[in-house]
């Protein structure tokens, strides 16, 4: 594979919710490329539409206009999505949750387990591996949250927000977390955030306003 393999294009990708004067444009006209080896974060207020150019790129959403292309060579359980206040499910412990989209991709429960248990560590949250989510703090959710996306050793983490509830030097370990992890995959990383200081950890920044993506050198 080739180092700076293209993952996901965006050529003038628009994304329109409703129609007629109702109409939300989330994103305008924008055009990206994430490689293989990229630390992208898309910094900007509430509203900006880095939701929704996150959701492009997972293609959990089609653009209204333009287009959004895959790399043919990135597979079903390739792009590693962390969702916004992502939550564990309350009855199953810390490694259970982590391994559980393994187990649903049909990997035996002791090799599911046994990359969960590789993840947590990745993430500094082995020690929580028995504990119920009830158990844990808000930042230790967010760590586990990422591990159960780096159990599947994604080749693209796409994460909306992963410090947003946290305070700073949580969010900041929570960040560090992800990034040594990405690094130690070998995953490329974008990651939403509101916050300039979260930006800032990540070598890319480009700034969001009003559903425009500002070319990287705009970023204040
Ligand atoms: N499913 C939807 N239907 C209609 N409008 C939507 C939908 N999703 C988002 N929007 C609108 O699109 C715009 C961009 O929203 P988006 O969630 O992408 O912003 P954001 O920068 O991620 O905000 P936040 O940081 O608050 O999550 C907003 O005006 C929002 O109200």
């Amino acid at each position: 594979m080739p180092p700076d393999e293209v993952l996901v294009a965006c050529q003038d990708a628009a994304l329109t919710f409703g129609e007629g004067p109702q109409a939300v444009v989330a994103v305008h006209g924008t055009t990206l490329e994430i490689g293989t080896d990229d630390r992208l974060a898309v910094v900007g207020p509430s509203g900006s539409g880095k939701s929704s150019l996150l959701h492009l790129l997972a293609g959990l959403e089609q653009p209204t206009s333009g287009m959004v292309t895959r790399s043919a060579s990135l597979g079903p359980y390739d792009i590693g999505l962390i969702f916004q206040g992502d939550s564990l499910i309350p009855a199953l412990s810390v490694v259970e949750n982590a391994a559980l989209p393994l187990v649903l991709a049909g990997r035996s429960e002791r090799e599911a387990r046994q990359a969960a248990l590789a993840a947590l560590d990745l993430v500094g949250a082995a020690d929580l591996a028995d504990r119920l989510p009830e158990e844990i703090s808000g930042g230790q959710a967010q760590r586990v949250a990422a591990a159960r996306v780096l159990a599947q050793a994604p080749r693209l983490i796409l994460a909306d927000e992963p410090t947003g509830r946290l305070d700073h030097a949580t969010g900041a370990h929570v960040l560090d977390a992800l990034l040594a992890a990405a690094d130690h995959i070998g995953a490329a990383l974008v990651v939403t955030t509101h916050d300039p200081g979260v930006a800032a950890r990540l070598s890319v920044r480009r700034s969001m306003h009003d559903g425009r993506l500002l070319a990287p050198e705009e970023v204040s």
